[in-house]
C-alpha cells in the first residue's frame, strides 16, 4: 500500500483543530468495545496530538497533509511523549444533555488500581454513569499524571508522604505547586466535538472553573466520591480540607 492510499484511507478520520500557534491532530472515531462491568459497551475514541512549534516533527511549518504527516509519524518517537484521548459514547455531538469528565491519568490507580487514592474507581465509575446516561464523553488526560508533576516525581511525593506529609504539602516541598493540571486542549476537543450543554462528573472546582471561564456551554456538574477505605481516607479527606473539593451535587453546595 502507497503513502496516497494509506493517507486516503485516513483522511477522514484527521480533524486539525487550529488555535493561535498551536494546532491538535484528533484522529477518530473509532469503534472500542469496552469490558465494563462485564458487559461489552461501545465507545467511540478519538486520540490527539498538540503540536507546537516543533521542529522535525510534522507539526513545525503549520502547513498539513495526511502524506506528512503519515511520513513523519515514524521519526516522531511519540511514545516517549504522552497523548490524551477521549471515549465517546451515544450520540454526543447531538444529544441534549451528555456527561463529560476530565480523568487525569494516574498509572497506580487506574492501572494497578492501587487504594491510595480513588482514581481507579472514579474512572471506571465515570464510564458506566456515562453509558447509563446515554450521551457523554471521558477525557483521558495523559499529561496530568500526579496534578500534572509526572510520574516519577509523584513516585517522590508518596515517599513523603510515608513520613507524614499530605498530598498538597508534599507537591510543595517538591517544589511544584499543589495542581498544575491545564484543560485548555481537551476544552478544544470537546467544543469541536460537540456545542450542546454538558454537565461535568468532578468534585473539583478547579476543573469547573476552568471548563466555565473558555466559554464551553457547562449546564453544571454530578459529583462522584465513593471507594474509601482506610488506605485512601487521609487521601480523600486532604482532597476536601486543603485542596477545596466539593461535597455536594451543585457548584454552590
Ligand atoms: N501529587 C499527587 N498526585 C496524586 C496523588 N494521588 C493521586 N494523584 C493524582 O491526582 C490526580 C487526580 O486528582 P484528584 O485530586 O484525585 O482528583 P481531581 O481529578 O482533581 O478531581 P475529581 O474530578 O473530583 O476526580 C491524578 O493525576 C493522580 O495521578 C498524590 O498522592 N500526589
Amino acid at each position: 500500500m502507497g503513502n496516497e492510499k494509506v493517507a486516503s484511507l485516513l483522511e477522514d478520520k484527521i480533524n486539525v483543530i487550529k488555535s493561535g500557534e498551536k494546532s491538535i491532530y484528533l484522529v477518530g472515531p473509532i469503534k472500542l468495545p469496552v469490558n465494563l462491568n462485564g458487559e461489552t459497551t461501545i465507545f467511540q475514541w478519538y486520540c490527539w496530538l498538540r503540536c507546537e512549534n516543533m521542529a522535525g516533527h510534522f507539526c513545525n511549518d503549520g502547513s498539513y497533509n495526511t502524506e506528512s504527516i503519515i511520513e513523519t509519524l515514524a521519526s516522531s518517537n511519540l511514545a516517549e511523549m504522552q497523548q490524551s484521548s477521549v471515549l465517546v459514547y451515544g450520540d454526543f455531538k447531538a444529544s441534549n444533555d451528555a456527561l463529560i469528565r476530565m480523568h487525569s491519568i494516574c498509572h497506580t490507580g487506574d492501572i494497578f488500581g492501587s487504594k491510595r487514592c480513588d482514581c481507579g474507581f472514579q474512572l471506571k465509575q465515570a464510564m458506566k454513569m456515562i453509558a447509563d446516561h446515554g450521551s457523554g464523553a471521558l477525557f483521558y488526560l495523559a499529561n496530568h499524571e500526579g496534578r500534572g508533576i509526572g510520574l516519577f516525581s509523584k513516585a517522590m511525593a508518596y515517599v513523603l508522604q510515608e513520613q507524614g506529609l499530605d498530598t498538597v504539602e508534599a507537591n510543595l516541598e517538591l517544589g511544584f505547586v499543589d495542581d498544575a493540571r491545564n484543560y485548555d486542549d481537551a476544552i478544544q476537543v470537546l467544543k469541536t466535538l460537540r456545542s450542546n450543554p454538558v454537565t461535568l462528573i468532578t468534585n473539583n472546582p478547579r476543573k469547573l472553573e476552568a471548563l466555565q471561564k473558555s466559554g464551553a456551554n457547562v449546564a453544571g456538574r454530578v459529583q462522584l466520591w465513593g471507594d474509601k477505605s482506610e488506605f485512601n481516607e487521609k487521601y480523600l479527606e486532604t482532597k476536601v480540607v486543603r485542596s477545596g473539593h466539593l461535597k455536594g451535587g451543585c457548584p454552590d453546595e
